[in-house]
């Protein structure tokens, strides 16, 4: 036996992870682990590859070349039915947009991922989820009367109904206040902490990066360092000394050795929470 395999596996491994989007190569070869019971931010300039990494991480999305494994998973080969149960039970994904159905009360809305798999929720599940969120008394509230930050916990909790082995959040805050976003970053850190929750996170914020156990950089689809016990300063000041390097600040083209598109709105459609694509039909609140 190899020490490789005596090692508990990692909430997700990433070996050598290509993706291509047309000409663009998005992901240029990315190893990275992430430990269970973490949580991980990951930062880089606009068009550095950040979602396409997520998105592959959490099944949404395949690679061209490489290897995901997700709880001791490994996802290549799995059949499309196998990797939407696998995404449906074992991985919890929140967006900028949160992706709510309109129509369906808050406590309809977390419920609905159990409902897919065919689960009627037990007793009391929905409302401690909801409670869990701080939105205790909002079940029968539908989205159009909930506040973004509010919408956002729906979301969360309709992400976490499941239990999922590992939560990918894309922007999560992205579309917030400061203060609401600061409230979210609350809720997410309190995940790992108290419940040992593993976050992988995607975010432009330094602030809410800094609120991670570890921050990986990305530039250019490949891995450009990380920092543990990140301050919002020192990241800021990383990803300062990272742009010169790919031509610019965030919302600029990566550099002449990077992607050559402009960076696309990777919006993940029909997922609602539970990765599973079920449907696009969630509006933001
Ligand atoms: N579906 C797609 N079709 C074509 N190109 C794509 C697609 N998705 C992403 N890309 C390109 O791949 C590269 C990486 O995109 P990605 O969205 O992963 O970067 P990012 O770091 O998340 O960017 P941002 O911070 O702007 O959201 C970019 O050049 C982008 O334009």
């Amino acid at each position: 036996m190899t020490s490789t395999l005596s090692l508990p596996p990692a909430a997700v491994r990433l070996r050598g992870l290509v993706r291509r989007h047309g000409d663009v190569l998005a992901l240029g070869g990315v190893d990275l682990d992430v430990a269970a019971g973490t949580f991980t931010a990951v930062m880089g300039p606009s068009g550095s590859g950040k979602s396409t990494l997520l998105r592959c991480a959490a099944g949404l999305d395949r690679p061209d070349a490489g290897r995901v494994e997700v709880a001791g998973t490994a996802l290549e080969g799995l059949s499309e039915r196998r990797l939407t149960l696998l995404r449906r039970d074992r991985i919890g994904f929140v967006f900028q947009s949160f992706n709510l159905l309109p129509t369906l009360t808050a406590a309809q809305n977390v419920a609905l991922p159990l409902r897919l798999a065919g689960r009627r929720p037990a007793r009391g599940e929905v409302r401690a989820a909801l409670a869990r969120v701080g939105l205790a008394g909002r079940e029968r509230h539908r989205p159009a009367e909930l506040s973004g930050g509010q919408c956002q916990r729906v979301a969360l909790a309709r992400a976490l109904i499941a239990r999922p082995a590992v939560l990918f959040g894309d922007e999560p805050t992205g579309a917030l206040d400061s203060t609401t976003g600061a409230e979210v970053m609350d809720m997410l850190r309190a995940l790992v902490d108290e419940e040992g929750r593993t976050l992988v996170m995607v975010t432009h914020d330094p602030v809410a990066a800094a609120r991670a156990d570890r921050v990986v950089f990305l530039v250019d689809g490949r891995l450009a360092g990380e920092l543990t016990a990140p301050t919002p300063t020192a990241v800021a000041a990383r990803l300062a000394a990272l742009r010169p390097a790919t031509g610019g600040a965030r919302g600029e083209p990566a550099g002449p050795t990077g992607p050559v598109e402009p960076a696309g709105a990777v919006e993940p459609a029909g997922a609602v929470g539970s990765a599973s694509p079920v449907g696009s039909a969630g509006a933001p609140c």
